[in-house]
């Protein structure tokens, strides 16, 4: 077995009622499926081996109990996987792509149905039926996550645009870390902006496989983000170490934006190993952290620092281009902006947002939040999370949403709407961390200290 890790994490859902964790540990022993090697997750049901990537048992079938792992007949039969995971020819891509580039716009096409970029006069497979984008222009070759449909399996690729303010917005920040190499996982829009920037150079790391028909062999690998697998093995290794190396001068960066609900413990322990080979390649000390910039839900906070206490959140609210939810127009979207922020150790202050009216500069926290947020001289903080402006309950001692009152009966600030005393209502907040999703007695924040025991009220 390969080494463990020292954190056993919980898990992000806790409210199910038998909650599943993943075993952190080297992965190179799991057992395969078809998207690298699988993780181990503990129940109480015992441990077992499933897919990294699908959260819906139907997209991927394999489940190894452990125990089961030691048998050879099992072990024999996950051997299969080994050949079944296809590889890219990311050369012959390439090549196309050049033919495809020498033509004219309107001799462009690519087929979504077949997922095959091409040239008009060359093919006759793409039948009427077929789903074909053309003409196609330079831009348009150069930028393809702007028009790629996204993929229709939401709960896989959760594939979820920048929005172009979102996208300079990154940029901007890794200018002032004065950061010229970005490790793009997840993030195509940012590769393809720095690839047109000659001020950048990028490499996507990303599951989705159309890239490769778009990108130089060296600029695209495809890859697992929650086992930290590239798919094309050596190749590949290769092209990445290259990149860390190359990093040397300039300084390098991931920016990652996971599919929204993927679990938290995986993403830290890819970080931990991207970490690793940087400190090993780019010369680096023990106690020098790669720098990150990572895209996730403000309610994921206490689990991200939970596990990774050095990762700060950020106010930016960051916004989507084809989420009609998490765009920020004001009364037509969402009421208090995207609740996705950027988790990050770089300082907060060189996230700059002083061109943005809907920010200020806090000079108590000395770093940018949204104007809405309230600097609480108690709690020493701008302490909103989701946009509202926070009101301070001084029997909690604590900041709170504005829609929270401080109930007598049950001690504690409770959600106005509809509050039962003593009832805790499913879309209520953890009383500790505030964060919807689970209670105060499940609070990652406090785990390890002994529970309460309920009490009812009369
Ligand atoms: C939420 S979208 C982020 C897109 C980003 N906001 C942008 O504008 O470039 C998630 C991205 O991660 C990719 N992805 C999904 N699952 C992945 C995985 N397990 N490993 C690597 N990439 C994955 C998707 O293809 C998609 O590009
Ligand atoms: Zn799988
Ligand atoms: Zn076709
Ligand atoms: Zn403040
Ligand atoms: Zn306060
Ligand atoms: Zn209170
Ligand atoms: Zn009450």
């Amino acid at each position: 077995m390969g080494k463990k890790r020292k954190f056993e994490t919980k898990p992000q859902d806790t409210q199910k009622s038998s909650p599943v964790e993943v075993v952190i540990e080297d992965l190179v022993s799991h057992p395969l499926c078809l998207h690298g090697p699988t993780l181990l997750f503990s129940s109480e049901k015992g441990r077992y081996f499933a897919c990294s990537l699908c959260r819906n048992k139907k997209d991927c079938t394999v489940h190894i109990d452990e125990e089961d792992w030691q048998k050879e007949n099992v072990k024999k039969r996950n051997e299969k996987y080994y050949s079944l995971i296809p590889k890219l020819d990311k050369s012959s891509a390439w090549s196309n792509l050049n033919e495809v580039k020498s033509r004219h716009s309107s001799d462009r096409a690519y087929c979504n149905t077949c997922q095959e970029l091409y040239i008009v006069s060359q093919s006759r497979k793409h039948i009427k039926d077929h789903r074909v984008i053309t003409p196609l222009s330079d831009e348009q070759l150069a930028n393809p996550s702007a028009w790629l449909p996204a993929l229709e399996n939401d709960t896989v690729e959760a594939q979820y645009l920048f929005s172009k303010k979102s996208v300079s917005t990154v940029l901007g920040i890794l200018r002032n870390n004065n950061i010229k190499n970005i490790l793009c996982i997840g993030t195509p829009s940012i590769h393809e902006a720095a690839q047109s920037d000659p001020e950048f150079n990028s490499l996507l790391l990303d599951f989705d496989t159309r890239h490769a028909q778009f990108n130089h062999p060296n600029k695209f690998l495809w890859y697992n983000m929650f086992n930290d697998y590239l798919f094309n093995g050596n190749d590949d290794e290769k092209v990445l170490k290259k990149f860390f190396k190359s990093s040397r001068e300039g300084g390098l960066c991931v920016v990652m934006d996971p599919p929204f609900g993927g679990r938290v413990e995986p993403l830290v322990h890819t970080l931990r190993e991207l970490s690793a080979t940087y400190r090993k390649l780019c010369d680096k000390s023990e106690d020098e952290t790669l720098p990150v910039l990572w895209a996730f839900p403000y309610f994921a906070e206490p689990y991200i620092r939970n596990i990774m206490p050095e990762m700060k959140m950020h106010d930016y609210q960051i916004e989507y281009e084809n989420h009609k939810k998490f765009h920020n127009k004001g009364k037509s979207g969402r009421k208090f902006g995207s609740p996705v922020r950027f988790f990050t150790n770089l300082p907060l202050l060189t996230i700059d947002l002083s061109n943005d009216k809907n920010y200020k500069l806090c000079d108590k926290c000395k770093y940018w939040v949204a104007a809405t947020n309230k600097h609480c001289a108690k709690c020493k903080e701008c302490t909103s999370k989701n946009g509202m402006t926070y009101k301070h309950c001084n029997t909690c001692k604590r900041c709170v949403k504005p829609t929270f009152f401080h109930c007598e009966e049950c001690g504690r600030c409770c959600q106005q709407k509809g509050h039962v005393c003593g009832v805790v209502v499913e879309s209520q907040s953890c009383y500790n961390c505030r964060e919807k999703g689970h209670k105060k007695s499940n609070c990652p924040q406090l785990e390890g200290t002994p529970k309460k025991k309920k009490r009812v009220h009369a």
